[in-house]
């Protein structure tokens, strides 16, 4: 399959929306396009992806994972347990390092999907993989050696911030905080769109301020010495502009609101472990 006898074969189940972010990145980072591969189960998914990146894709799930030392399942949730029930065999006899991207599936669920006893990682990772500024949290099962601890911060480390949690339940809060959060700052974005074209500024206009608006704040409280609340202070003057809309914020409850979306969004996570894994 591979030229790049070094690199570890990766497979993608299900080339969708996040694989495609990862495997985006991960080329975009170098990683040899002929050790990775995607299926899908549409032929012309599998021939736009293959042109768009140049890795082999396939629709036969069992052929691709029949020569993994990495599996990535990357399906909906809601189709993982049929997935995992069909690539049971040849995961049991191949036994590669399995990493599950799904939303609210449980190591232990994955693994007995699987056949039991397999080094299986969970990673909750984000859209901005693709642009080679993604954050995964991941979680390691007992079975995951170092070397495949390793394996899986370089790979998601290719595609942006990797950050490791003890406890399988943490990964139901990165899931509200970093990965389901780009939707949060693009709602924010769209917001900032819309008020600055109700204000006066063509569309074009006000999307370019927002967008650059949000991406120099986040540049800038990454690289400084001071935290968001100090940059925060530096932006807004005493009884000036600023002040003004922080103040309509604040009495509307953002961090509120921020807070019962998260809550919320952390509480789906849960849903969707119990509703789909009871099976
Ligand atoms: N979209 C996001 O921002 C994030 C998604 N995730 C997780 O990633 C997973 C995938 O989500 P998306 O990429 O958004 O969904 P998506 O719908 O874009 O991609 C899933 C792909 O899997 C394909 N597929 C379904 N069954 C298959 C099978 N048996 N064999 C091969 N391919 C199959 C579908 O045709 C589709 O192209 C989900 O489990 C989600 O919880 C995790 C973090 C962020
Ligand atoms: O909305 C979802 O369920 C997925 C998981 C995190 C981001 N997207």
């Amino acid at each position: 399959m591979t030229d790049s006898p070094t690199a570890s074969r990766i497979v993608f189940i299900g080339a969708g929306n996040m694989a495609s972010a990862i495997f985006g990145g991960m080329l975009e980072g170098g990683y040899p396009a002929d050790a990775i591969v995607a299926t899908s189960r549409s032929q012309a998914t599998c021939d736009t992806i293959g042109q768009r990146y140049g890795i082999r894709t396939m629709q036969d799930n069992l052929a691709a994972v029949g020569e993994a030392d990495v599996i990535v399942l990357a399906v909906k949730p809601q189709m993982m347990r049929d997935l995992c029930l069909s690539l049971r065999d040849s995961v049991q006899s191949r036994r590669p390092l399995i990493i599950s991207v799904a939303a609210g599936l449980d190591a232990a669920t994955l693994d007995t999907w699987l056949g039991g006893g397999l080094a299986v990682i969970r990673c909750m990772p984000n859209t901005p993989s693709l642009v080679g500024e993604g954050a995964s949290g991941l979680y390691a099962n007992d079975r995951v050696s170092d070397a495949e601890r390793q394996l899986a911060t370089d790979l998601l480390e290719s595609v942006g911030l990797v950050e490791w949690v003890e406890e399988e339940a943490q990964i139901e809060a990165v899931t509200a905080i970093s990965g389901s959060g780009p939707a949060y700052f693009f709602l924010f974005m769209e917001s900032l769109e819309a008020a600055g074209t109700a204000l006066g500024l063509s569309p074009e206009s006000a999307r370019r301020l927002a967008l650059q608006t949000a991406f120099g704040a986040a540049k800038m409280a990454r690289e400084s010495e001071f935290d968001p609340a100090e940059l925060r202070r530096r932006v807004t003057s005493p009884n000036g502009t600023t002040e003004r809309a922080i103040h309509t914020f604040e009495e509307a409850g953002l961090a509120e609101i921020v807070s019962r979306a998260t809550h919320a969004c952390a509480e789906r996570a849960r849903e969707l472990s119990s509703e789909l894994g009871r099976n």
